[in-house]
């Protein structure tokens, strides 16, 4: 499993598929690996006030992701719920702090889709990465936007969900670098 802060709008724009980190550390959260035996406590400092952080998390299916995630979001606090009156099968998960989003949401081919096409999840062709693009830079510019609902419990593509800018808005999936 990887996890990785995405740095700022500019790398964002970058048509490098690696976004590269800028020199400073202003504006990220950053995760220390624990120096020594006495230091065992992963420590998180996030010194932006203003504009939305974004952490990436890339796993296979089935790797941990949302256990981690459940685990991470504890650790910023407060408990994370899907969205209120909201789709009942949606993926995400808000907290005062964090908005977690996962990327099956941007899945172009529905279950039915991928099997004609005979492509997994995993395939690009099977994935709008233009609008992951799109959306994920218009949260961390503060729009909010009508993020799709892939429905995992029918394998349909549900109608939109709206995610405000959080404080730390989480990717996780297949492919969120
Ligand atoms: N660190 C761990 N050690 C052992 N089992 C784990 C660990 N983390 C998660 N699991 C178990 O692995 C299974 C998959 O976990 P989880 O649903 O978090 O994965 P995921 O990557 O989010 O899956 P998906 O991509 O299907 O959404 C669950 O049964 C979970 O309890
Ligand atoms: O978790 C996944 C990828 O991260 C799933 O494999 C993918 O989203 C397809 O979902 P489903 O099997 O429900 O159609």
């Amino acid at each position: 499993m990887a996890v990785s802060t995405i740095h700022s709008p500019k790398s964002l724009n970058s048509t490098s598929p690696i976004s590269t980190p800028p020199k400073t550390h202003q504006n990220h959260a950053i995760f220390h690996k624990p120096t020594s035996k006495r230091n065992h406590a992963l420590k998180i400092s996030c010194s932006s006030e203003e504009k939305t952080v974004v952490i990436g998390l890339a796993a296979d299916s089935g790797c941990g992701k949302s256990t981690f995630m459940r685990r991470l979001t504890s650790v910023f606090g407060g408990g994370a719920e899907p969205p209120k009156g909201g789709n009942p099968d949606s993926n995400t998960l808000i907290s005062d702090v964090t908005t977690v989003i996962c990327l099956d949401d941007y899945h172009s081919l529905d279950r039915t889709g991928r099997k004609e096409k005979g492509v997994t999840a995993l395939d690009p062709r099977a994935n709008d990465f233009d609008l992951m693009y799109e959306q994920v830079r218009a949260i961390k510019e503060g729009i909010a936007v009508e993020k799709p609902i892939y429905n995992h419990v029918t394998g349909l593509i549900d109608p939109p969900e709206l995610i405000k800018p959080p404080k730390i808005l989480v990717i996780e999936g297949l492919h969120p670098m």
